[in-house]
């Protein structure tokens, strides 16, 4: 093996530092080739964990770790803490010229020394979260064949039916609690990316560790390839994934069904299975098929749910005015808009209303207007109960005149459909109108900051799925909410991989949402925002987790026993730690056992 590939792992900015003494060569063969037996024995001995990323401290092996490992020379002799290592780490992320330079820099980091990678992300959340996650993360997906260079994740093809729990053993890591899954059907508002969809099942599952702080060895993202319906990535040399139309019906449910059935044999049924970015159709047609029977979670309908209903909670509270005397428009009625929809039902009708009187005020529009009882096809069942008895209208404008939402929500993965005069319209009817441009990433939202704020004298309650900077306004600074499903998912992973149930109720959502609302007041009581700054994330994260495993510890669903006394300190406990360890850990001592003194022993000769 080449001198170079070892050091490689250790860190790719250094070259070998190599001084072998003829004195520590016993014997002269080795003398003649020293270098080669020492890499023999750093192999066989401790240089896995150094090469192997979880353990890889790069700089930050001390020398006595350095010579425990045989690794002295092979790094330059200066040592690095941890504050210097991240220092440096900052360094470089900056020195980058673009997103994609900074992405693909972490993804670097993270190959080399994963302690140190999720660290820098939870130290400097704000502004890495939108370089590994939305919005940079959906320009790595459009791009993902490529800058492909590494797996990153696993890949179930279709022609891999039959040896599903095959190919999922594959993955290296053995004790997978939690997949994120995604057929890349309708990635962020992007569309259909085919196997390009891995780039989000990575995001989602980097921020279940940033985040979450979820120990990242319980995770596998992975693909079903199932082919695409994209002409360009079909027309794409490069294209990675299945080069063929998209399998549908019987063929592709099978496979999702084979493949959520060797999930389980492989590693339990509490292993969560997160879905994501399937399309809507879809997406409700498994929800129903799997809620009930496996531990599972969409997060476009139901992680988004509890996010919106979060903002709607906060809207309540500021505004004070009840959520059920607020007309909500949601323009799209896709897996965000009725996801939320229904969970807002799911939420009032909590407070003793009906299912029906929970629905009166709520209103969806769709490419062909707002939908009303004399439709005659309804493109999803769970649309219809709520139709509403009215003429038709289809332009935007003319539904906010005559409806005269007081809160507004896009989700429609049509970029700037917000436009001026109906965020004026808005504003003219409404004190505080709330604006919820939901779609990602920020080239697919509805409306800017910038417009909502301008065009509402800056009286909107604003909060968009991407992240947008605050906006300067008579002296006044504007900030933003983001309003995505990052506030959802972590808590609601940390809590399901905790309590380990095998099915996870909807009433977990409104919990995770009232979680999330509440977090808000606690933390900024005099405040309008709808969403806590993403540098609180993590709390949430935590808050959300612990609330919802206590949950389902107390309703029963949990079947991790015995139930912890103190949940809080279960969930803690469960955690990730992202400071950097002991290359080789001294976990615990054995006593020094007591010693018993020899027998004399005389005898000089052998007896016959
Ligand atoms: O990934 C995000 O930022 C939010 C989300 O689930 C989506 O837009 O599909
Ligand atoms: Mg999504």
């Amino acid at each position: 093996m080449a001198l170079s590939q070892l050091w490689f792992g250790l860190n790719r900015n250094v070259g070998a530092f190599l001084c072998i003494k003829p004195e520590n060569c016993a014997r002269n063969e080795l003398a003649q080739q020293p270098v080669r037996h020492w890499h023999a024995n750093i192999i066989k001995q401790d240089y896995r964990k150094v090469i192997d990323p979880k353990y890889n401290k790069g700089l930050g092996f001390t020398h006595e770790e350095r010579q425990k490992l045989s690794v002295i020379g092979l790094l330059p002799c200066a040592y690095r803490t941890e504050a210097e290592q991240l220092y440096a780490a900052n360094v470089n992320f900056n020195s980058q010229e673009s997103n994609m330079g900074r992405y693909l820099y972490l993804r670097t980091l993270r190959s080399r020394q994963e302690r140190l990678y999720y660290r820098f992300v939870s130290e400097y959340v704000e502004k890495v979260m939108p370089i590994i996650y939305t919005p940079t993360v959906g320009a790595v997906c459009q791009r993902f064949s490529s800058i492909y260079s590494s797996s990153m994740g696993l890949y179930v093809c279709k022609y891999d039916r039959g040896n599903m729990y095959h190919v999922l053993n594959n993955w290296p890591g053995k004790d997978i609690r939690a997949v994120c899954v995604t057929d890349g059907e309708r990635v962020l508002g992007l569309g259909d990316l085919g196997a390009h969809g891995m780039g989000i099942a990575v995001g989602k599952l980097d921020l279940y560790t940033a985040l979450g702080k979820i120990p990242p060895q319980y995770l596998m993202p992975v693909v079903l390839d199932v082919g695409t319906n994209n002409k360009m990535l079909l027309a794409d040399p490069l294209y990675i994934g299945v080069r063929e139309k998209r399998c549908t019906g019987k063929e592709y449910e099978d496979l999702v069904q084979e493949f959520m059935d060797g999930v389980v044999s492989s590693w339990g049924h509490e292993t969560l299975i997160h879905f994501e970015d399937f399309a809507t159709p879809n997406a409700f047609k498994f929800i129903s098929k799997y809620q009930d029977n496996y531990c599972y979670f969409n997060d476009d309908i139901q992680g988004t749910a509890a996010t919106g209903l979060a903002g709607f909670l906060a809207v309540e509270r500021i505004t004070k005015r009840p959520l059920n005397e607020h007309l909500i428009l949601f323009v799209g009625a896709g897996s965000a808009a009725l996801g939320i929809g229904k969970l807002v039902v799911k939420e009032l009708m909590s407070r003793k209303m009906s299912a029906e009187e929970a629905m009166k005020n709520i209103y969806l529009m769709d490419s062909f207007g707002v939908v009303t009882k004399d439709r005659k096809d309804f493109i999803l069942p769970d649309i219809e109960p709520f139709a509403k008895d009215m003429p038709p209208l289809t332009d935007l404008e003319q539904v906010v005149k005559e409806l005269k939402p007081s809160i507004l929500l896009g989700a429609t993965g049509q970029g700037g459909i917000f436009t001026e005069n109906v965020l004026r319209l808005m504003a003219q009817d409404q004190k505080q109108p709330a604006i919820f441009a939901c779609s990602n990433p920020t080239s697919k939202a509805e409306c800017t900051a910038e417009q909502a704020y301008n065009f509402t004298e800056g009286r909107a309650l604003f909060a968009s799925g991407s992240p947008f900077p605050p906006v300067l306004m008579d002296g006044k600074r504007l900030t933003p909410s983001q309003a995505n499903n990052a506030f959802a998912f972590p808590g609601v992973a940390l809590g399901a991989m905790c309590a380990k149930p095998h099915t996870i109720p909807d009433e977990v959502y409104l919990i995770t949402a009232r979680t999330l609302a509440d977090y808000a007041v606690e933390e900024y009581p005099d405040s309008v925002i709808l969403y806590p700054p993403v540098m609180d994330a993590a709390n949430v994260a935590f808050k959300v987790g612990v609330a919802v495993a206590e949950y389902l510890f107390d309703t029963g669903l949990a079947t991790k026993f015995p139930i912890p006394d103190d949940v809080c300190a279960f969930v803690s406990g469960y955690q990730y730690n992202t400071a950097l360890e002991p290359a080789l850990p001294v976990t615990w001592k054995y006593p020094e056992q007591p010693r018993i003194s020899l027998p004399k022993d005389d005898t000089k000769e052998c007896e016959d």
